[in-house]
């Protein structure tokens, strides 16, 4: 039986008993026989944020509030209050997510799912991206407005 690149590994799949291959760096998981070495390093990173929109968001409106008008400077007052409540564990992330995000992700505890480089707006995926996982960033902003991400993958 044919080798598979360094960093790969045959399973056998219990669902139709087809063999598939397992980054063993990345846990990530494909049917076609690989044919370079395993990456280390995930393409994808996976996160969940609390997003509070102001008067000067890109879309100054959500499932919250269809017209948002507080000022940036209040949203950050009210962001940092959330951050306060999860760093000292008095409220889990996705409770306040769910309840608080102006994202639509909210009705998903605030998770995006996975995403790459190049679809989330920049300052958003840099935040990302240097976030270890587990992590909770400082308050980051964009034309969206204010965000606190949790990185999960
Ligand atoms: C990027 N994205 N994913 C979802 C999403 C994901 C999973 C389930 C439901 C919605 C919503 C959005 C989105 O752009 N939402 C915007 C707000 C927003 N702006 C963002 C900028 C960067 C990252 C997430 C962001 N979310 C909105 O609702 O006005």
């Amino acid at each position: 039986m044919s080798d598979v690149p360094e960093g790969w590994e045959r399973k056998i799949s219990r669902s139709n008993n087809k063999e598939y291959y397992l980054n063993i760096y990345t846990k990530e998981s494909q049917w076609d026989m690989p044919t370079a070495p395993a990456k280390q390093q995930s393409a994808t990173v996976q996160a969940s944020h609390l997003l509070v929109k102001h008067k000067d968001s890109r879309r100054p409106s959500s499932w919250r509030e269809e017209t948002i008008t507080r000022t940036k400077e209040e949203a950050l007052k009210i962001l940092e209050g959330y951050r306060e409540q999860i760093v000292s564990g008095e409220k889990p992330f996705a409770e306040l997510a769910s309840q608080f995000s102006d994202c639509s992700s909210a009705k998903r505890g605030g998770d995006l799912g996975p995403f790459g480089r190049g679809q989330m707006q920049k300052p958003f995926e840099d935040a990302t991206y240097s976030l270890d996982v587990g992590e909770l960033s400082q308050i980051v902003s964009t034309d969206s407005g204010v965000h606190i991400i949790l990185r999960t993958a």
